[in-house]
């Protein structure tokens, strides 16, 4: 009688503990997304690890054949099937970085890093903003109420477009909020739709940086303001050194990036599609605090992840493939740690631009 106490006792403890594990250590930092609704993205249970080979294998294609403008967005696609749902479990819902700021949580930085679009573009009450690869819309909605406007998101990955109309709901912001699903290098927008427009870490996936900036120029009324924050390569990044290679590979590779552009392409860009480049900074140089420190501070948290995912799996709760999908993110997080500290990369290059009136001299 005593030994079947102790065993249900037994029973009792691990349960507890395994829930604990799984649904409040394991629950993303913004709640909406917990370990055990991991479902990557719209890809079918079973093709899971095929999607994931699948993306390696874009990686395999002749260099001409993976940048051009055709392959590039369905390859884009299936990546953000298979990292959505890590993502918000554990990152929250906005998909960037942002410089740490002294005695501020993440959250905070991230809605600063956000809020100063708003600033910068000047969106105000009424105003149309277009968000450009906008995710599962955390800086959408952190805009939308700071400033009023409207905003159009528009994202490639049909299975955020649902997981951010969603949340739009849940914050009451869906009146301000519109999610479409289309590719950025050909929107489904009229010439002269929008007051404003921005993009953070998206545009570093266009194959041709020409072709995004063309597009958004075209959208955007005569007068506009489009603010981006850049993922680029920086000065001090050299080509002839293997360690320094090794890292940008790794962010490309981790991250469904065709080729990473280097800080000083960027306003020449801007400049050859007929913008007015107003201020061009990287907003990760001091005082800015360093924008790795979260990713580097998670080491113990990621172990505690992969832990979780594997049980998951192995009790078919979580679709084989995430422990591998979960494996690139932590070596992709390692190598955009290393590219910070080495001063080769940046994730947050601000240009802030204007689409000139008729007649401006530009
Ligand atoms: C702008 C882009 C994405 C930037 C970041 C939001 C993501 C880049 C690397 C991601 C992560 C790395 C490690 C993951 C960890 C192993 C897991 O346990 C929990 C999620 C991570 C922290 C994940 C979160 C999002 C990133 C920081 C690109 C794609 C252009
Ligand atoms: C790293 S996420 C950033 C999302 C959002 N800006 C944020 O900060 O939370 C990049 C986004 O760009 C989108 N994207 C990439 N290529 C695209 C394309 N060709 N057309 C539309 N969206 C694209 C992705 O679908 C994703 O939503």
């Amino acid at each position: 009688m005593e030994s079947a106490a102790l065993m249900w006792s037994v029973a009792a403890v691990t349960a507890a503990v395994f829930f604990w594990f799984v649904c409040i250590m394991g629950s993303a930092e913004v709640k909406g997304k917990r370990a055990v609704d991991l479902k990557m993205g719209s890809i079918r249970r079973d093709k899971v690890q095929d999607k994931y080979k699948q993306y390696w294998s874009f990686f395999r294609l002749p260099i001409e054949t993976l940048n051009s403008s055709e392959n590039v967005p369905a390859f884009v696609d299936t990546f953000y099937n298979l990292v959505t749902d890590i993502y918000e479990w554990g990152w929250g819902q906005s998909f960037h970085f942002s410089p740490s700021l002294p005695g501020r949580s993440h959250r905070d930085a991230t809605r600063i890093h956000e809020e100063r679009v708003v600033d910068l573009i000047n969106a105000r009450p009424g105003n149309r903003i277009l968000d450009v690869g906008c995710g599962v819309g955390g800086p959408m909605r952190a805009i939308a109420a700071r400033s009023g406007s409207d905003v159009v998101g528009i994202t490639i990955n049909e299975y955020q477009v649902g997981r951010a109309r969603a949340h739009n709901r849940k914050a009451g912001l869906d009146g301000a909020c519109e999610v479409v699903c289309g590719n950025f290098l050909q929107m489904p927008f009229g010439d002269s739709a929008f007051d404003g427009a921005y993009s953070i870490e998206a545009t570093c996936h266009a194959p041709r940086l020409e072709d995004v900036y063309a597009e958004i120029y075209r959208v955007l009324k005569p007068g506009a303001m489009y603010v981006s924050y850049e993922w680029v390569t920086t000065g001090l990044y050299r080509a002839g050194d293997p360690e320094h290679v090794e890292a940008i590979h790794g962010i490309e590779r981790g991250d469904a990036l065709p080729g990473l552009r280097s800080q000083d392409q960027i306003a020449e860009v801007a400049r050859r599609v007929g913008f007015e480049v107003i201020e061009e900074r990287d907003l990760a140089l001091p005082p800015a605090g360093p924008w790795w420190n979260r990713l580097k501070m998670g080491r113990l948290a990621y172990w505690r992840n992969h832990i979780l995912v594997s049980i998951l799996t192995i009790l078919r709760i979580a679709p084989k493939g995430v422990v591998e999908v979960h494996e690139m993110l932590y070596e992709t997080a390692r190598h955009l740690t290393r590219g910070g500290e080495m001063g080769i990369f940046t994730p947050m290059h601000m240009i802030l631009c204007r689409k000139p009136i008729d007649g401006d001299d530009n």
